[in-house]
């Protein structure tokens, strides 16, 4: 038995000359929601494809719900919840028919967790899926998925192509549902205003590895944002500790860093600084700052 979701030892995925997964070590708790994000390319996708069994890696284990991610049999993937952008259902059918085939397929229907999530949506059991706008098949979706009563639910960008209205709906229907606080969530999107509303843990993949693991304040209390008047050009950018980005905006030196404290006013002042002032930053700011300098530099070889 384990207290863990997900486990991945030294988890290695390559497609051709790509290395998409970089010896990964990842653990995740039962229970909460956390919140998996990552540049482009960080290999996310890579990461559900094997944790569902759609993929083999290269190399190291998987582990989902205690089980090897590679031999789920369908009671095991019973027990895991998967909804990505695609909200892929078929439309032809009616919203009422869709629901009574899931009731029939999964012996842990749960009605109430249904109409809980879909009473969020103008849905009308008559209507066609294919009808349905893209936030309700969303809704439509997330209501089918909670109602398997999984132990597990993996979120792929579920808000991707929605709108604001949409978004909102979706992250409150999430939020407020009985059935989804019974089960782990893994949250995975690159809207940062949706993590920061939904999330307790954060976790920051870049290039295949683990990079953080902590509650999203935490994370964001590692970032912060400096504001100095120096005349002239400043400290040279290879020079300045733990430096995300520098700008220089109206003749005053913006710096986000990461892992600096008061030492690093000092720094500024070494460097000439008259005036120095420090703010805390966005979760949007710290993860995009943090996810951007790696970005820039060309990836190992
Ligand atoms: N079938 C494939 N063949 C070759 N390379 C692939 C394949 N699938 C993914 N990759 C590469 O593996 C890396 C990880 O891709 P992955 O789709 O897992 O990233 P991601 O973090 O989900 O990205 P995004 O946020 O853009 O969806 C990328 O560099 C991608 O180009």
């Amino acid at each position: 038995m384990t207290d863990h979701v997900i486990e991945t030892r030294a988890l290695t995925k390559r497609y051709g000359a790509k290395l998409a997964l970089d010896a990964l070590d990842l653990s995740i708790a039962a229970g909460r929601i956390h919140a998996i994000v990552g540049a482009n390319g960080a290999g996310k996708s890579t990461l559900f494809r094997i944790l569902l069994g759609f993929l083999p890696p290269t190399s190291g284990s998987a582990r989902i719900l205690g089980r090897d991610s590679q031999q789920l049999t369908p009671a095991d993937r019973g027990r895991i919840g998967f909804v990505n952008e695609e909200h892929t259902l078929p439309g032809w059918m009616r919203v009422s028919a869709v629901a009574a085939m899931q009731r029939r397929q999964y012996p842990r229907w749960n009605p109430r967790a249904y109409e809980e999530v879909i009473g969020h949506y103008h849905v009308l059991p008559e209507q066609k899926v294919g009808q349905l706008s893209r936030g309700e098949r969303a809704g439509f979706n997330l209501a089918l998925t909670l109602a398997q009563g999984p132990e597990l639910l993996v979120l792929d960008e579920p808000t991707l192509g929605l709108d604001v209205v949409a978004k909102r709906a979706f992250l409150e229907s999430l939020m407020y549902s009985s059935a989804a606080e019974s089960c782990t969530v893994i949250y995975c999107s690159h809207q940062m205003e949706e993590i920061e509303r939904v999330a307790e843990n954060l976790i920051i993949l870049e290039r295949g590895r683990l990079a953080h693991m902590s509650a999203p304040e935490e994370f964001c209390a590692r970032v912060t944002h400096w504001v100095a008047d120096i005349p002239f050009a400043g400290p040279p950018p290879a020079s300045v500790p733990g430096l995300l980005q520098v700008q220089r905006i109206d003749g005053l030196h913006h710096y986000l860093v990461l892992d600096q404290h008061d030492d690093f006013a000092q720094f500024l002042r070494g460097a000439g600084a008259r005036t120095v002032q420090s703010m805390p930053v966005s979760l949007d700011r710290a993860v995009n700052g943090f996810l951007a300098k790696n970005h820039a530099m060309p990836a190992a070889a």
